[in-house]
């Protein structure tokens, strides 16, 4: 598995498994939670090693329980989860009590990389919630801080006002909607990004153009779409519910895209 290194040293593993939907009835977001953690354990036989959760995702308690039934080490497996933000800031108490639950439900005594989920329309209460995950960050409670769906005034902010630089933004990159400018801005800063929903956006022309590439190397159109990213150092989060697309989604370390594949993606 390919690592890559965060602006403090830390590793990420460069492709982790989404989780949104993972333990719950029929697959859905909002899903009621079904008690089970078979696509996490699917996530760690397939050789997943980076778990993206989020408290808005409800299902902390089914990453954290199939991870620490899987028998792999603590320190071998690398967590993310987020701070609900979508009402904005509630008060310190609040969001100490939500880092608990997340702790608790995730079985674990560290987060490694903890984001603020969403940016919201007050910028001192931005930078107050930053400093709290600075604190936490000092106390190596969380490994390293970020955030998500900061567009470049969000991060101005935190740059201009935090002691801590964001690790990560995690933020929407698929054919769709390929954000370039704002992965060039995260990188100017020696921020890493993180793409969310990287298999999004696939129509059926660009899923043929995908697939002729794939096809010259034995590869599947969303493998070459997971490569394509991870080549221009965007980590990849994709999540399935089926343990053989699962499995293909981290398959991508055997093959190598040329400069004329990479051009024809990013005019998709
Ligand atoms: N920070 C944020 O605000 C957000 C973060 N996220 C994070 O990003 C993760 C991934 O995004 P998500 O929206 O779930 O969707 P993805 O882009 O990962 O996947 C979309 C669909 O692609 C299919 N798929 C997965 N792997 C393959 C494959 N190898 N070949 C073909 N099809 C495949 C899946 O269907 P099937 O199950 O049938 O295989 C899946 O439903 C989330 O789980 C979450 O952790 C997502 C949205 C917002």
């Amino acid at each position: 598995m390919k690592l890559i290194k965060l602006n403090n040293e830390l590793e990420i593993p460069v492709v982790g498994t989404g989780t949104n939907t993972y333990g719950k009835e029929g697959n859905a977001f909002k899903g009621e939670l079904r008690g089970d953690t078979e696509e996490v354990d699917w996530a760690v036989e397939n050789g997943y090693r980076h778990f993206d959760a989020a408290q808005i995702y409800a299902n902390e308690e089914v990453v954290g329980k199939g991870l620490n039934q899987s028998g792999v080490k603590r320190e071998d497996y690398f967590i993310t989860t987020k701070l609900n933000t979508n009402e904005g800031y509630v008060s310190r108490d609040w969001i100490d009590a939500e880092i608990n639950k997340s702790l608790e439900k995730l079985q674990t005594d560290y987060i490694d990389l903890f984001l603020i989920h969403f940016p919201w329309d007050n910028s001192d209460e931005i930078v107050e919630v930053w400093h709290v995950l600075e604190e936490y960050y000092n106390r190596g409670i969380f490994k390293s801080i970020g955030v998500s769906n900061f567009e470049e005034k969000h991060l101005d902010l935190v740059l201009q006002n935090g002691t801590v630089k964001p690790a990560v933004n995690q933020i929407e990159s698929h054919v769709g909607k390929w954000n370039d400018a704002l992965i060039d801005y995260n990188k100017s800063n020696d921020i890493a990004t993180v793409a969310w929903s990287p298999l999004a956006g696939i129509e059926d022309d660009a899923k043929q153009v995908l697939q002729e590439i794939g096809d010259r190397y034995g590869k599947t159109y969303a493998q070459v779409v997971l490569r394509y990213q991870i080549e221009r150092d965007v980590i990849v989060i994709p999540k399935s519910h089926n343990k053989e697309r699962q499995a293909q989604s981290l398959d991508i370390f055997d093959f190598e895209l040329t400069a004329d594949d990479r051009e024809r993606i990013a005019a998709l």
